[in-house]
Formats: structure tokens, sequence, C-alpha cells
């Protein structure tokens, strides 16, 4: 199980005179679920793009339960983030022309060539707890929130300590976001996964431990939660 401290983070591009992101502090327990909210532009795709090391702060330690990302170089945070982050993108990244399983299963066949003993049977595990039972169906083929479904088993195929979901509910149906949100839950929990989620959506942030909220790149304090 993986947690972070970030610590005097700042995030400056050129040409603007307030860093995009500055965090004095901010924590995520191992095993945690953290909701990220704000407005358009407050910083949250920065934020996760720091924390799993797509991007290096200009300044700061980003330090996964002692290792400190920000002082990795770019190919040293791919090789970190290929064994311990799964992303969920917010357009899925699914390969038309493939199937649902080879869908699953690409990220780790171009990580490790030949794939470990007993992928493919994870690999449709998954999709089967996810919803999933055709597997030889082109993923192009799918419902947006089939696609969803397929996209969370292929970030949690290898297993990672870290799961990130950039709005995960954002383009599904009421019903398909509640069974896209207890599945986040219910998965992350059963492998002991740090959750985060970037979202707009209410029901989904109530269902994490916690909310970080950012506005104009620093944190601020989350509304109050509905009773
Ligand atoms: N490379 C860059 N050059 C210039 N401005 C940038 C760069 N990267 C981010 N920004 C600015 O930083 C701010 C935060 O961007 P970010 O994408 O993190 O916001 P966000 O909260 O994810 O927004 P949204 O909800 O609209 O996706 C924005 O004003 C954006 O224009």
């Amino acid at each position: 199980m993986l947690g972070v401290v970030v610590r005097d983070v700042t995030v400056c591009v050129r040409g603007l005179a307030e860093p995009v992101i500055d965090l004095p502090s901010l924590s995520i327990a191992a095993g945690e679920k953290v909701a990220v909210t704000g407005p358009s532009g407050a910083g949250k795709t920065t934020l996760i793009n720091v924390l799993t090391g797509l991007e290096r702060p200009s300044k700061g330690q980003v330090l996964w339960s002692g290792t400190d990302i920000a002082r990795l170089s770019e190919a040293q945070r791919d090789a970190w983030r290929a064994r311990h982050v799964g992303i969920v993108f917010q357009d899925f990244h699914l390969f038309s022309g493939l199937s649902v399983r080879d869908n699953v299963l690409l990220p780790q066949q171009l990580r490790s060539f030949r794939l470990p003993p007993g992928s493919r049977e994870r690999a449709e595990s998954l999709l089967r707890r996810v919803g999933i039972e055709r597997h030889d169906q082109r993923v192009e083929t799918l419902s947006r929130g089939e696609m969803q479904r397929v996209a969370i088993a292929r970030a949690l195929q290898q297993e990672p300590g870290i799961l990130v979901a950039d709005e995960p509910t954002a383009s599904l149906d009421t019903e398909s976001a509640k069974g896209v949100i207890s599945l986040l839950i219910d998965l992350s929990a059963s492998l002991g996964t740090t959750l985060i989620v970037v979202t707009h959506d209410g029901n989904l942030a109530q269902a994490m431990d916690r909310t970080i909220c950012l506005d104009r790149g620093r944190l601020v304090m989350p509304a109050a939660r509905a009773a």
C-alpha cells in the first residue's frame, strides 16, 4: 500500500505570474479514498500529473512511501508509474480494433513483452468483476459505460498501489455512474489501493473518505457535505 506526502510543491509555467499549484503540505494515507474537486482551471489535472509523476514540480517533494518522485528523471518516473499507478483517463484511451481482453492486457504486454503467467486469467477475472462478459468483443463497439468499466479493469490489471481516475462518472447516466462508484470503491478496498478521483460529481465525492478542494492552485476548505 502506498501513501503520499507532498511538501512545498509549486508548479510554475512560463508566462504566468502565479504558480499553477502551490501546496505547502498535503498527505494522503495508504489505502485512503480521496476526491479532488475545484472549479475549471483550479489545478486538479496538474495536481494529478504531479502526484503520478507525469509532470515534475518546479520545486518541492512528492514522497510516495519514502520515494521522492520529484527527484527522479522522466524515464525513472515512467518506470515508477508503470509499476505503481493505474490511471483511468476521462476519455478512456482504449485501443480501437483490439478486443476487450487485449485492451486490458496491452499495458502489461508493452511493459513486460511476454505476459507473466496468469495475466490472461487475471484480466478475465477483473472483467467479470466489472460486469463485462464478452471479452472478444471489439472495444469500439461497447457502450460508454462498458468502456469505462474496461478502463477500470485495465487500470487494475497490474495490481497498482495507486488508482487515479479523472472524472470517471462524467459521461455516464445516473445508474451507470452509481455502478462505477461502487466498483471503484469495492475494487480499491479489496486490493488495498489508494484511490484518487478528480470529480465534479457530488455523489462520487461523498463516497470518498475525504475531499481535497483546490482553487487557483491552492488548497481551500471543501463546501460542507449535506447531512
Ligand atoms: N503548460 C502550461 N502552460 C500554461 N498554462 C498552463 C499550463 N499547464 C497548466 N496551465 C494552467 O494552469 C491552470 C490549471 O490547469 P489544470 O488543467 O490543472 O486545471 P483543472 O482544474 O484540471 O481544470 P479543468 O477542470 O478545466 O480540467 C489553468 O489555468 C491552465 O491554463
